[in-house]
C-alpha cells in the first residue's frame, strides 16, 4: 500500500476511536472487517499507531499543537508505530522539519501529566497509594508499565497436557514460551504469534489468559466434585480455568447477564473438553435461577463488572472513557452483586470477590464494607490460599490480606481479590 494511503487510513481509524462512544478494540476490529484487503503488517501498524495515541494522548496532543494540517494526521504522525522510513516517505518537507524539531524537546522538563498521560481523577488516587514519603518512583513505574503493550500469556489446560508438554508443542510450532513466574498453569509467549490455527490451541491444550486472571481462579481453588458458581462469567476465561481445576467433575454454573458474552464461551468450552460447566443467562443478580441455589454452593467467584483500569496495557481507551461518576455507579453494582452471590454459599464455603481495577473504591472499600456487614463471613488471608494452590512467591502478590497485582510489580494486568469463608 502507498505510504500516504496507510497514513490516511490511520487518520480515519483514529477519528473513529477518538469519538470514545464504544471500546477501541471493537472499533479497530470493525474497521478491519470493513477493509478486508489489509495485510497483517498494515493491520499491525494501524492498530499500534492508534493505541500509541491513546496511551500517550496528553503528550501527543500537547506536541501536536505546534504542527499544521488536520489534528488526526498530526497525532498519527507522532504516534506512528510502523517503519520510520515508510512514514517519512509519506510526509511533506514541512512535516519532516516539524518532527525533527520535536525530537529536540527534553521530555523530562514537561509537566507531570504530559509524562504519565493519565486523567487527574485517576492519577491522584494512584499517586496517593503508591508514593511513599514523597518518593514517587513507584507511581512512575506504574505509569510506564501501563503504557507498555501486555505480553501474551497462555493457560495450559491440565486436563489435556502438563505445562512442559504444552511448552514443547509450542516450541515445535516455532513459538518460544516460558513458565509464568507465579501461576503454575501459565506460559508467557515471546512476541504476538497467531495461535488460532495451531493444533495446541484448537485442541484446547492452551487458552489465552493473563497470568493475573489465572491467579484469581487459583485463589478460589475449587476441588473435585464440588458445586461452584462463576457469578460473572462473561466469555468464561476464569470459568474454563475453574472447570479444569475441578478435573471436569462436580458442577460449575457460569452465570452472566449478557447472553452475548456467554455465547462467546461456547466454542472455548468445546475446545476445552469440559463437560462440568452449565452456562446460564440471568436477568440480574437476584434472578430466580440464583435464588434456587441459596446455601447449596461450595465456592463462588464474583469477577465483578468494574472500570477495567488494571487493563490499560490492553485497553488504553478506558482511561479516557471511564469517569469518577461511572466508578460510583459501578460500586453500587459491585456491592449488590457480591451481596446476592454470597447467599449461595453453604457453611464452610469460599467466596472470592475480584476486579481488574486498580482503584481502592472498587476493591478494598467494597470488600471491607462486605466484611463489616457480614460477620458470618470470615476473611481469609489470600497468601495462605494461594500458597495452598501452589502459587510461587505468593507473599509478593498480597497486601493487607488481599491479592493486589500491579503491572509494574508483577508483569500482569492490575487485579484485586478478596476471599472469605462462610462460618
Ligand atoms: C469482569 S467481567 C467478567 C470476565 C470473566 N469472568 C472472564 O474471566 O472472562 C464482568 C461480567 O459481569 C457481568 N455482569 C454485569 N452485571 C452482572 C450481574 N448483575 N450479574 C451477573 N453478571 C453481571 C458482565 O456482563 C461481564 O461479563
Amino acid at each position: 500500500m502507498h505510504p500516504n494511503a496507510l497514513l490516511d487510513m490511520s487518520c480515519e481509524l483514529l477519528r473513529a476511536v477518538l469519538k470514545f462512544d464504544s471500546p477501541a478494540d471493537g472499533v479497530v476490529s470493525a474497521y478491519f472487517r470493513k477493509n478486508k484487503g489489509l495485510g497483517q503488517r498494515e493491520r499491525g501498524t494501524l492498530a499500534e499507531t492508534v493505541y500509541t495515541v491513546l496511551r500517550k494522548r496528553l503528550l501527543l496532543q500537547h506536541l501536536a499543537q505546534s504542527g499544521s494540517g488536520p489534528m488526526e494526521r498530526r497525532l498519527v504522525i507522532l504516534g506512528w508505530a510502523g517503519s520510520e522510513a515508510f512514514l517519512h516517505s509519506a510526509l511533506s518537507p514541512q512535516e519532516r522539519q516539524w518532527l525533527d524539531q520535536l525530537k529536540t524537546i527534553d521530555h523530562a522538563n514537561l509537566a507531570p501529566k504530559l509524562r504519565h498521560n493519565l486523567p487527574d481523577w485517576l492519577a491522584e488516587p494512584l499517586l496517593a497509594r503508591l508514593a511513599k514519603d514523597g518518593d514517587e518512583t513507584e507511581f512512575w513505574a506504574l505509569a510506564a508499565a501501563m503504557n507498555e503493550a501486555a505480553p501474551l500469556d497462555l493457560r495450559v489446560n491440565l486436563l489435556k497436557a502438563k505445562r512442559e508438554e504444552a511448552q514443547a508443542a509450542l516450541k515445535a510450532a516455532g513459538i518460544e514460551a516460558e513458565a509464568t513466574p507465579f501461576s503454575p498453569w501459565g506460559l508467557r509467549v515471546q512476541g504476538k504469534p497467531a495461535l488460532n490455527k495451531l493444533e495446541v490451541f484448537t485442541n484446547g491444550t492452551v487458552e489465552v489468559q493473563d497470568e493475573g486472571s489465572q491467579l484469581l481462579a487459583l485463589l478460589l481453588d475449587p476441588k473435585r466434585s464440588e458445586m461452584v458458581v462463576d457469578f460473572c462469567a462473561g466469555a468464561g476465561g476464569k470459568t474454563l480455568a475453574l472447570g479444569a481445576a475441578m478435573r471436569n467433575t462436580g458442577r460449575l454454573y457460569a452465570f452472566d447477564v449478557s447472553g452475548h458474552r456467554l455465547d462467546a464461551l461456547k466454542p472455548r468450552l468445546a475446545r476445552s473438553g469440559l463437560s462440568n460447566v452449565y452456562p446460564a443467562q440471568i436477568a440480574h443478580e437476584r434472578d430466580d435461577r440464583v435464588k434456587r441455589l441459596t446455601g447449596k454452593i461450595d465456592r463462588v467467584l464474583v469477577d465483578a463488572p468494574c472500570s477495567g483500569l488494571g487493563t490499560l496495557r490492553r485497553n488504553p481507551d478506558l482511561k479516557w472513557r471511564q469517569s469518577p461518576q461511572a466508578v460510583k455507579e459501578l460500586q453500587v453494582k459491585q456491592a449488590a452483586i457480591l451481596e446476592s452471590a454470597a447467599r449461595l454459599l453453604k457453611s464452610g464455603g469460599r467466596l472470592v470477590y475480584a476486579t481488574c481495577s486498580l482503584l481502592s473504591a472498587e476493591n478494598e472499600e467494597i470488600a471491607q464494607a462486605f466484611s463489616a456487614a457480614h460477620p458470618e463471613f470470615e476473611p481469609l488471608a489470600a497468601q495462605d490460599c494461594l500458597e495452598r494452590a501452589h502459587v510461587a512467591n505468593a507473599a509478593s502478590l498480597c497486601e493487607h490480606g488481599f491479592v493486589r497485582l500491579w503491572p509494574h510489580r508483577h508483569g500482569s494486568d492490575g487485579f484485586f481479590a478478596a476471599a472469605w469463608q462462610k462460618k
